[in-house]
């Protein structure tokens, strides 16, 4: 039996989109970052980071229903243990380390509470940092606005800007993180290596405990509304849907298994941000285009900005090949978007505006709310 040495765990979180899986991606390429065990958990129905997060299937646990910060920290307790358990019976290599890459609305407090707190789990494993990204394009209105953004940046050990190369961070940004958080150090992402995340250790322990105890005692549960609302199918008939609520923040997903001209997906996000942009969280999506149904595209949107389409070199074994965008926001109107979707996917739906409507006169669905 492998003697028990605590296994670091980093928490890597940063709000919808601040860039925590394109990191994570590139520090795992690194030779020097293996045996590293990654629990990823996203916030949507239909998972799509595990197909992105590059690490040969193995390694990663998807925890897929909910956040780990409240409906999933059962589970991420369960994950830990189940982890020690295949360690101790030489069904996987002793690890080095742990990476829970946190949904981007987590509150890190309560993983913190659960690792620092869980009598078995503080045996093998021990809190490393806890890294926060925050996205020098979108940061300020975020950190203004989003009240998960500003726990987020008040926890860290670390603090990474991502972005930087878009928009350069502004001493705005600067004085907001400082103010938030003035004992971590900021790095920018370009310069942030394997060294410069794992084994940093935490800033202060003590001022931690200190810290954690005083957030926790401020809110031992979660922050957010926990309610889920379940739809017994889609309106395009094209599979189960389940939206999640957290807070005034929703989600839901569109799913679409025939090809879509790229056109059609461009005309689509077009409109989507121009009749919901402000409402607009969040969309990633993977696409099934007709132009080349071999190689899906991936789109990444953070608020109303687009970052450029990635081509995937293939669909992921075992993916089905279909369209899936995952989409959230705060007050997002869900049956305007799936009758714009619907329209541009050529799925009738009765009562709304088809895709030749739309591209004559986009303000068709005006009179509906849009
Ligand atoms: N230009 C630029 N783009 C970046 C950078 N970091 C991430 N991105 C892009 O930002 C988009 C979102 O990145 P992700 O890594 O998926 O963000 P995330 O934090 O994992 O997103 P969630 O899982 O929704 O919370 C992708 O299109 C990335 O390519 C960066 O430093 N510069």
């Amino acid at each position: 039996m492998p003697p028990m040495v605590p296994v670091p765990v980093t928490v890597l979180t940063g709000f919808l989109g601040s860039g925590k899986t394109t990191l994570l991606n590139r520090l795992l390429r690194d030779p020097s970052v293996r045996d590293t065990a990654v629990i990823v958990n996203e916030f949507g129905e239909v998972g799509i980071d595990h197909l992105l997060v590059e690490t040969g299937g193995e390694g990663v646990i998807e925890l897929s229903d909910g956040c780990i910060c409240c409906t999933v920290r059962g589970d991420l307790v369960d994950t830990l243990a189940d982890l020690v358990d295949r360690v101790q019976t030489g069904r996987l290599a002793a690890l080095r380390r742990v990476v829970i890459e946190t949904t981007g609305l987590a509150d890190p407090t309560p993983i913190l509470a659960s690792l620092m707190a869980h009598p078995v789990l503080v045996q093998h494993f021990s809190l490393d940092a806890v890294v926060t990204l925050v996205d020098a394009a979108t940061g300020v209105a975020t950190l203004r606005e989003r009240n998960e953004a500003r726990r987020q940046v008040a926890c860290a050990d670390r603090i990474v800007v991502t972005k930087a190369d878009l928009e350069p961070e502004t001493a705005e940004l600067r004085a907001l993180i400082a103010r938030l958080n003035p004992r971590a150090p900021v790095l920018a992402v370009a310069e942030v290596g394997p060294d410069a995340l794992f084994g940093c250790g935490l800033v202060d322990a003590r001022t931690r405990q200190a810290d954690l105890s005083r957030w926790l005692g401020e809110d031992l549960s979660c922050t957010h509304d926990h309610a889920h609302h379940h739809h017994a199918g889609s309106h395009d008939g094209h599979g189960h849907a389940h939206g999640h609520a957290h807070g005034g923040v929703g989600s839901f997903s569109l799913q679409h298994e025939a090809p879509i001209a790229l056109a059609d997906i461009e005309a689509f996000l077009d409109l989507l941000r121009d009749r919901q942009g402000s409402s607009l969280l969040r969309m990633k999506a993977v696409v099934r285009l007709r132009e080349d149904e071999a190689r899906p595209l991936v789109l990444h949107g953070v608020r109303t900005y687009l970052h450029p389409p990635v081509r995937l070199p293939a669909w992921p074994e075992g993916v089905a090949r279909g369209s899936r965008l995952v989409l959230i926001g705060d007050g997002l109107d869900e049956t305007l978007v799936r009758d714009l979707f619907a329209a541009f996917t050529g799925t009738p739906v009765s009562d709304a505006p088809d895709r030749a409507a739309l591209l004559d006169n986009p303000l068709a669905l005006a009179s509906r709310g849009f």
